[in-house]
């Protein structure tokens, strides 16, 4: 799917109540299948903009177009349903279902999509080198483990656009070339966009289009 921001802007409010401007960006695009790296200093709003993207997070003004749909006006439950239906997330965070298995959470990724397939949630696991923990809870899983596992679920519901925050960041550099892969050839294999939020420069190097997002992102500094 295509991906379309105009005008986009989003504040959030210090805990003293003034206003914090995040985001400000007059246009950005990606094309169906098109595969960018977005690169920015911590704290410049990338996680942010992958929100507003996904819907999780209302943008103060502005559209954001997914697919020729416009997010922005879509109501909560629509939005929510537009997102596990066409888009999946690698969050920075990973946000697995602790009382889970690493094979639960990846075919409910499937289910809230309305798209279980136990074969295919296995297979995706065993793709991340997981296969001998997939009946371990995230509890019971490292960190990098964790990672992987949240790359299998954001791929399990067969997105059309794919958003990855920092997907690679805390496994090792194996792992690393593992998940970028997998993420990538996916992602080519079915013509799915991709935005990758990262830090590192050995994955950036590997993107075709590299963006940063404080050269489009005019967000007036506050003296
Ligand atoms: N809910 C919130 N309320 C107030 N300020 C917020 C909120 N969420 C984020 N911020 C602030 O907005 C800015 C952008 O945050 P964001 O998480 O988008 O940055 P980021 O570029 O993803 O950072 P990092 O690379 O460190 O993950 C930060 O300065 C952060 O402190």
């Amino acid at each position: 799917m295509s991906l379309e921001l105009i005008d986009v802007r989003k504040s959030y409010r210090n805990p003293g109540g003034t206003e914090l401007p995040v985001l400000n960006i007059p246009e950005f695009r990606i094309q169906e299948g098109e595969q960018v790296a977005l690169i920015g200093q911590s704290g410049c709003g990338k996680t942010t903009l992958l929100n507003v993207i996904s819907g999780i997070t209302r943008p103060d003004s502005g559209k954001v177009i997914v697919g020729g749909v416009d997010v922005t006006d879509l109501p909560e439950p629509s939005r929510d349903r537009f997102r596990a239906d066409r888009i999946g997330i690698v969050f920075q965070t990973f946000h697995l279902l602790p009382a889970f298995s690493a094979l639960e959470n990846v075919i409910l990724g499937m289910a809230f999509a309305g798209k279980q397939n136990r074969k295919y949630a296995e297979e995706l696991i065993d793709r991340v080198g997981l296969k001998s923990r997939m009946n371990h809870r995230p509890g019971q899983l490292s960190v990098g483990e964790q990672q992987r596992v949240s790359v299998a679920r954001a791929l399990a519901s067969r997105p059309r656009l794919m958003l990855a925050d920092e997907p690679t960041a805390s496994v090792d550099l194996a792992n690393q070339d593992l998940i970028l892969g997998l993420i990538r050839e996916t992602c080519r294999e079915h013509n799915v966009s991709l935005l990758l939020v990262t830090h590192s420069q050995e994955v950036s190097k590997q993107f075709d289009r590299v963006e940063h997002l404080n050269e489009f992102n005019q967000v007036e500094v506050l003296a």
